[in-house]
């Protein structure tokens, strides 16, 4: 199978004032098209910095990235972003938030079919009926949902996530989860999603990438199988199966924090 995402003995260094800064280090990452890749790893280690090389909001300083078979040089249209916070628009309804990608990158679509595109999404949200809202009026967990419609209105090739659930609790965010997999199973998109959450990475991901500490290498790879058939249930992940990857993954992250087997401070 071709990868939609490729990424090629990427190694990058920040220049500080105290010289450089070893980020990423002949970092090896592939993800097929509809697939959706998880990346955990220490803190610092670099994972933010992996993303904006994907998005072509930076260049590495060796190595190549590859999206939809093109090398990636500078900033993306094809690409949706969310973040852990949903920096949407106070000026803007909900409805106009989630149009504005749209206005970028296909001006000539009639706004009639832009609003068409952008309330089928909040409908699959669950956000129909607060299109006219203002983001201040909707809660935490709303406008996350609301700024996952934002990231794949334009049906970009790629969606990058950075820690888009960490600031919800944790009631909201298995919610978010699930309609994560709703949303896949209506709108199939490739993704890359940075988490600090193990369970979140196996429930949502088809592989599980750790990167080791700063400068990140990918020290691992996991094919999540998860248990059960269909849409993805949360209560696969309270079976043994679950279990026996949270653990290996556990475990990954304990070495890429340089700790020894068994020592406390894994996620
Ligand atoms: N523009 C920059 N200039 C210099 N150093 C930077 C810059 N951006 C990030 N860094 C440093 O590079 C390292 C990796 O940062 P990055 O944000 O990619 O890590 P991360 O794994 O996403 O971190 P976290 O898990 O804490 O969110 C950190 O030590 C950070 O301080």
């Amino acid at each position: 199978m071709t990868n939609l995402i490729d990424i090629k003995g990427v190694t990058h260094a920040y220049r500080t004032p105290n010289g450089p800064l070893p980020v990423l280090d002949n970092l090896e990452i592939g993800v097929p098209e509809g697939e959706f890749a998880a990346v955990v790893g220490p803190s610092g280690c670099g994972k933010s910095t992996l993303t904006r090389l994907v998005a072509g909001l930076m260049k590495p300083d060796a190595g190549e990235v590859w999206l939809h078979g093109e090398l990636v040089k500078s900033p993306r249209k094809t690409v949706g972003m969310a973040f852990q916070n949903p920096v949407l628009l106070e000026w803007r309804s909900i409805l106009d938030n989630v149009i504005l990608p749209l206005e970028i990158v296909s001006p000539s679509m009639p706004r009639a079919k832009r609003r068409e595109r952008a309330e089928e999404l909040l409908e699959l949200v669950g956000l129909t009926g607060f299109e006219d809202k203002r983001p201040s009026e909707l809660s935490g967990g709303m406008r996350q949902r609301a700024s996952l419609c934002r990231a794949i209105v334009h049906k970009p090739d790629v969606l990058i996530m950075d820690e888009p659930f960490g600031a919800l609790d944790a009631f909201t965010r298995e919610d978010l989860w699930q309609t994560m997999h709703e949303l896949r199973a209506k709108e199939p998109f490739t993704a890359v999603l940075i988490t600090h959450d193990l369970r979140e990475s196996v429930y949502l991901g088809d592989q599980v990438i750790v990167l080791s500490g700063r400068p990140a290498t990918t020290q691992y790879i996991m094919d999540v199988k998860y248990p059960g058939e269909g849409l993805r249930k949360l209560d696969g992940l309270y079976t043994p199966e679950a279990a026996e990857m949270l653990s290996i993954l556990r475990e990954q992250i304990r070495i890429a924090q340089g700790r020894q087997p068994g020592e406390e401070g894994a996620h």
